[in-house]
C-alpha cells in the first residue's frame, strides 16, 4: 500500500514534536516536509532531535506545496498559521488534519466550504485524545437529563486560548441537547467581574492556567440533590497521537469537513 505522504506545521512546538515522531515511526507514513516559522533551508535533522537529514523546512506553505508532493497537512501552530495553512492546503488539493485551537466560528464554515467546493476530506480537532473524546460524548449524553452545568478546563500556563477548543466544543455538543437556560441565582452579582466564568446560553465556563498542568476537563452537572462529574486528563502529549493517527488515515478516506473526532468514532 502506498504510504501516506504528510506535512506538519509547527515540528519544534510540543505537539508539532511528537507529531514529528508519529510520522517518523509510522510504516504507513512518509514525512514529505515541515513547516517552521523560521529556519527555512535547513533540514528537520538540523534543527530537531531527529535523524531526519532528508526531510526539508519551509516558512512558506506556498512554497512547500509547490516543491513537494503531499498528502496530508497536519497543523499544531496558532490560530491564525493554522487558518492560513488550512486554507493554502486545501486550495493545493492537500488534506488539512488541524489540531490547532482557537478558530472562529467563521473559519470553520470558510474551512467546510472550501473543502466541499474541492471535494477533499478536512478534519478539524479540537481535541485528539480519546478519552478527551469519550468525555465529550458522556457529557452530550448527561446533558439530556441535567439543564445545569459547568465546564472547568484547565490547562498549563503556555497555552494562548481560552477557553480551550476542547470546552468550547463540549459546550456545543451540550446545547444539542440543553435548552438555553440562565444559571445561578437569578439576580446573582459579580463583585469580581469574570468570577462566574465565560456564558455560552447560560451554561458557564472556567479557564483555569497553571504552570505543571497538561490538559484537563471537568464537566459538572448538578440537579437537586445530586450532581454528575465527567473528567477527563492528559499527563502527555503522547496521549493525543493515536488520535492523529487516525485523523490522517481517515481523513484521507472521506470527502468532506469534520469538526471533531466524535464524528469519524466507530
Ligand atoms: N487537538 C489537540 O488534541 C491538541 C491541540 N493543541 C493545540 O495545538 C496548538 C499547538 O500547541 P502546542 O504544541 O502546545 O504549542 P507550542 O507553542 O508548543 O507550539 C506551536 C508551534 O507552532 C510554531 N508556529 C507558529 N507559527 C507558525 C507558522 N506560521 N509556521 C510554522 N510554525 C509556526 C511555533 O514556532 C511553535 O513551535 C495549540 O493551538 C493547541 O491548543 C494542543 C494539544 C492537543
Ligand atoms: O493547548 C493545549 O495544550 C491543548 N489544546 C487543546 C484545546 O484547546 O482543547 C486540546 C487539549 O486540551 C490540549
Amino acid at each position: 500500500m502506498e504510504k501516506i505522504k504528510i506535512v506538519i506545521a509547527g515540528p519544534r512546538g510540543r505537539m508539532g514534536s511528537e507529531a514529528v515522531k508519529l510520522a517518523y515511526e509510522t510504516p504507513g507514513f512518509e514525512l514529505m516536509a515541515v513547516l517552521d516559522r523560521k529556519n527555512n533551508g535547513l533540514t528537520l535533522g538540523e534543527i530537531g532531535h531527529y535523524p531526519l537529514t532528508e526531510v526539508p523546512v519551509y516558512s512558506d506553505i506556498e512554497e512547500c506545496l509547490q516543491a513537494v508532493n503531499a498528502d496530508v497537512l497536519v497543523d499544531l501552530t496558532v490560530p491564525e498559521s493554522g487558518m492560513h495553512h488550512a486554507r493554502t492546503a486545501l486550495v493545493h488539493n492537500v488534506r488539512p488534519v488541524i489540531g490547532t485551537t482557537g478558530f472562529t466560528p467563521e473559519d470553520l464554515e470558510e474551512l467546510k466550504e472550501l473543502s466541499s467546493e474541492k471535494g477533499i476530506g478536512c478534519i478539524i480537532a479540537p481535541n485528539f485524545a480519546i478519552g478527551a473524546v469519550l468525555m465529550m460524548k458522556f457529557a452530550k449524553m448527561a446533558a439530556k437529563y441535567f439543564d445545569d452545568v459547568e465546564i472547568i478546563e484547565m490547562h498549563h500556563d503556555r497555552k494562548l486560548d481560552a477557553p480551550s477548543g476542547t470546552a468550547i466544543k463540549t459546550a456545543q455538543l451540550i446545547t444539542e441537547e440543553r435548552q438555553p437556560k440562565k444559571q445561578g441565582h437569578p439576580e446573582e452579582k459579580e463583585t469580581l467581574p469574570g468570577a462566574r466564568g465565560a456564558d455560552l446560553e447560560g451554561m458557564r465556563i472556567h479557564s483555569v492556567r497553571l504552570p505543571g498542568l497538561v490538559a484537563h476537563q471537568e464537566v459538572l452537572f448538578g440537579s437537586d440533590g445530586q450532581t454528575l462529574k465527567i473528567r477527563h486528563d492528559s499527563y502527555n502529549r503522547a496521549s493525543f497521537m493515536s488520535g492523529v493517527k487516525a485523523a490522517v488515515e481517515t481523513v484521507m478516506k472521506i470527502d468532506s469537513f469534520v469538526y471533531g473526532l466524535e464524528n469519524i468514532m466507530e
